[in-house]
Order: structure tokens, then C-alpha cells, then sequence
């Protein structure tokens, strides 16, 4: 049975509504681009990003920290301030923790508690290479959002992606999103990633999963097209639904002067709507 009410799904359908948006802010603080006021601050990062949060809460379906650039910065702890600021305020903003985690199921395990109760995210990126018996730790999580890695939007993402896995000449990331929508997603926890750099992908694994949701990043510094990213995902009679789109640098570092948080909000107010008028 596919039981979604009160769930991460059930949160970004409500998110997608009301806010009329597809946008995900994503929190990639790189320490070297932050205002030069906060980047000896304690919490500088933490500040960075709160500022940039609150300034565009009003345009967003979503939030993406990406774990590692708090981890490489010993701010394991603003990510959990920041996270804890997150839902607080906006309660009905999923938090989507950007880890792409991925090991044996007693280690994953430890992941799962890390990212679902230590820093109390909605969803977790992870990573689909060692099989089902290490995503399923985190499905055990109730109601949480598992957003597994098909199509990644970086270039060497073909090296492994596009090897072909069934004698019909299938590649591998259409393998796993026909093995997301048919066997691992009982729970209805289950989204992928796809990258928008990859507009023709991403209609190939909408037609197999239907109105799976679909992380896509890869617009914005990556230079994904907005338009045909908009169109790939689209859900067959539902506009504005269906995909979580993610800009992080082209919004965070919009600028690096004392008017950064307006700056951003300038740019995610743009990038919203250049989303709806594509939908
Ligand atoms: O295929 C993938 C999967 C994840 N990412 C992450 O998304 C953001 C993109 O940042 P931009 O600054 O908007 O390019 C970043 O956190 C990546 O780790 C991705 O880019 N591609």
C-alpha cells in the first residue's frame, strides 16, 4: 500500500500549493564567498544562511542544505541551528539534507538517525550503488523522504549512468527509476534525483515513474535550461507539481556585499518565476 498522508510527500504537495512554487534554496556556504562581515563570525554561516532563508522563505517548495560544506567547516552545529531555525519558522517548508549517503545497512542505520533525528531533516539524499538493503534503513523512518541519485547532473554522471544493464540496451539510471517506481517505493517515501542539465533524461524517467517527485538541480551556476527542465518533468495534468528545481550558488552568492540576502531574494524571486511561467 501507498500510504502518503502526513508525510514528506505529503508536505511538498502541500508546499508546491500554497507557495505556487517549484523553487528548492539550496545551502551550499562556501566560506571564501561569504560576505567578508561574516566570515570570521562564529556563526557566520549560520547567519549567511538564515539571512538567505528568511529573505526567500515566501518563494520556495523546499530547502537543501548540502552537508559537506558545513561538515569541511567543523559547523556541524550551525547546520543543526539552521535546520532547527528552518522548521521552526516555516513549518510547512520541507528540509531536504543533502548528504548523498550510502553504505551497509548497519551503518546506514546510523545515517538515517543522523539525518532524520540529530538534525531533524524531512529527506535525505542517498546514493542507490550498494542496493536496496542500504536505502531501506531510511525507509524504516516513517513518513520521511528518501531521494535517491539516478541522474546526476555533472558531466562523469554518464561514465557509470549511461552503461547499458539489460540485454534491450536499458542504461543503468533508467534501471533505477524503474526499480524506484516498481519495487522500493511501498511507502510512497521514495524521490529521485535527476539533473536539469539533462532535460531529455528527465522526460525518459518521468514516463517511467510517474508523479514520483523529482529533485532536479542543475539550473542557475550549472547553466541547466529552466524552460525544457520545466517541460521534462512535467506531471501529465498537473502544472506545478512534481519537481523540487535547486539553485545554490546563483542565489547565495548573487552578491557578496552588505545587500546579500536582498540579492538573493532578487534572484530567487526571478528564478521562481521564470519556473511558473514555464509550468
Ligand atoms: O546531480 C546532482 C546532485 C546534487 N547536486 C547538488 O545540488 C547543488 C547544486 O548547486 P548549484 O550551485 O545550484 O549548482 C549542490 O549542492 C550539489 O551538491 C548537484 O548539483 N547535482
Amino acid at each position: 500500500m501507498n500510504s502518503r498522508s502526513n508525510t514528506f510527500y505529503q508536505q511538498l504537495q502541500s508546499a508546491w500549493a500554497s507557495q505556487g512554487s517549484m523553487l528548492c534554496v539550496g545551502f551550499d556556504p562556501d566560506p571564501k564567498r561569504l560576505p567578508p562581515s561574516l566570515q570570521d563570525k562564529p556563526e557566520g554561516i549560520f547567519e549567511f544562511c538564515r539571512e538567505i532563508a528568511d529573505a526567500s522563505a515566501d518563494l520556495v517548495c523546499s530547502f537543501k542544505p548540502q552537508f559537506a560544506y558545513f561538515a569541511s567547516q567543523r559547523a556541524e552545529a550551525q547546520l543543526e541551528k539552521l535546520i532547527r531555525h528552518l522548521k521552526d519558522k516555516y513549518p510547512h517548508i520541507p528540509v531536504i539534507l543533502d548528504s548523498k549517503r550510502g553504505d551497509i545497512g548497519s551503518t546506514a542505520d546510523h545515517y538515517a538517525l543522523e539525518a532524520f533525528e540529530r538534525y531533524g531533516a524531512d529527506a535525505i539524499t542517498v546514493n542507490p550503488y550498494m542496493g536496496f538493503d542500504t536505502i531501506e534503513p531510511y525507509l524504516k523512518h516513517t513518513g520521511k523522504g528518501v531521494i535517491v541519485l539516478c541522474r546526476t547532473s555533472n558531466p562523469g554522471g554518464s561514465d557509470l549512468q549511461f552503461l547499458n544493464v539489460s540485454p534491450s540496451g536499458e542504461p543503468l539510471y533508467l534501471h533505477v527509476a524503474k526499480l524506484a517506481a516498481t519495487q522500493w517505493n511501498n511507502s510512497g517515501q521514495i524521490g529521485l534525483v535527476v539533473g536539469a542539465t539533462f532535460p531529455e533524461e528527465i522526460a525518459k524517467v518521468r514516463a517511467i515513474v510517474g508523479d514520483m517527485p523529482l529533485l532536479i538541480p542543475g539550473i542557475g551556476a550549472q547553466g541547466g535550461d529552466i524552460e525544457a527542465t520545466v517541460k521534462a518533468g512535467a506531471v501529465a495534468g498537473k502544472p506545478g507539481t512534481g519537481m523540487i528545481i535547486n539553485s545554490s550558488r546563483a542565489i547565495l552568492y548573487a552578491s557578496s556585499g552588505v545587500d546579500f540576502a536582498q540579492a538573493a531574494r532578487a534572484v530567487a524571486l526571478n528564478t521562481r518565476d521564470a519556473l511558473r511561467a514555464a509550468s
